[in-house]
């Protein structure tokens, strides 16, 4: 199977921060890319983009390089950033008008159907669109040129619930037919659940996974016993530990072995991504 990215070995740093990263996304998935603030997701997308320099390494997207095939690229990518800064002061109409021409398969049926089916006033200036109106008139913008991978830094940030969902709904009707892809981040963890088929999660810059969603909660487990269980030897097998009414409460990222370990005498449970993501950081929930 193609892949639709190929991120290796990718570095920038800066005074306090250092990003070192590789993985690889397949043509028609959804893709989750989390990790807590800060923790290098931004910088990896606009690396990818190509909106920032690079220290080191390579970024193929299509099986193409990004930099010597920049524009090619481009051209086959839909893409949402957290603060888009489009002509506010224009209306939808006019702003296509602009964009149109930069894209050789811009698509006026599709961007009017969007419109539409967003509810978006096509004589309403941008100004004038709420929060949740401009992210949906950038998801309009980015879907309207026959895009292969949608990337999308936090789309779903400031969005309420409904709107979240529609979002997702949107997203996961858009990759059906296996031509598409999306590549998506976020802090908002339940989106995922719902959504995504691989989580990738950062953390300081560095991979922590990029794995089939399915085997990310196949992989770690929440254990949950009594504190006389645990000795040096045990804790060592844990992400993270904290102490809990009970007991303990840890996280595993080799959920077999703690099976085996514990054998029957502490409780082993489904992490969620919310608490993998936790545990990873903080060493504690
Ligand atoms: N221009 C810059 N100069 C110096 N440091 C920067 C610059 N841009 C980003 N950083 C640092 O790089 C790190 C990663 O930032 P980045 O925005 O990629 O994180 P993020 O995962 O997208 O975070 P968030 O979820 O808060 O948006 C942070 O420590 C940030 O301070």
């Amino acid at each position: 199977m193609e892949n639709v990215l190929e991120v290796n070995d990718l570095k920038k740093s800066y005074p306090d921060f250092a990003l070192d990263m590789t993985f690889t996304m397949k043509m028609g998935f959804i893709m989750g890319f989390i990790g807590p603030n800060g923790a290098g997701k931004t910088t990896t997308i606009k690396l990818i983009m190509n909106l920032l320099q690079r220290d080191a390494g390579t970024v193929r997207l299509f099986g193409m390089d990004n930099l010597e095939n920049e524009i090619a690229v481009k051209e086959r990518i839909g893409f949402v950033y957290d603060d888009n800064h489009f002509y506010e002061e224009l209306t939808p109409m006019e702003l296509q008008a602009i964009l149109a021409p930069f894209y050789k398969r811009w698509d006026k049926q599709v961007f009017n159907t969007y419109l539409k089916r967003f509810d978006l006033p096509r004589g309403k200036k941008i100004q004038q669109f709420s929060k949740g109106m401009k992210a949906k008139f950038a998801l309009a913008v980015a879907l309207s040129h026959h895009a292969e991978l949608i990337i999308l830094d936090e789309p779903t940030s400031g969005l309420d619930p409904v709107f979240r969902r529609e979002l997702l709904d949107i997203f996961a009707e858009m990759i059906e037919d296996g031509t598409r892809s999306i590549l998506f981040s976020t802090h908002i963890t339940s989106d995922l659940d719902r959504t995504a088929d691989y989580i990738t999660f950062i953390n300081n810059g560095k991979l922590i996974f990029s794995l089939e969603k399915d085997a990310v909660f196949e992989t770690y487990a929440l254990v949950k016993g009594s504190s006389e269980l645990l000795d040096t030897e045990m804790k060592k097998q844990f992400v993270g530990l904290r102490n809990s009414p009970y007991g303990f409460e840890g996280l595993t990222a080799d959920a077999d072995a703690a099976r085996r370990m514990f054998d029957g005498r502490a409780l082993i449970e489904k992490a969620s991504l919310e608490e993998i993501m936790l545990y990873t950081v903080k060493g504690e929930a």
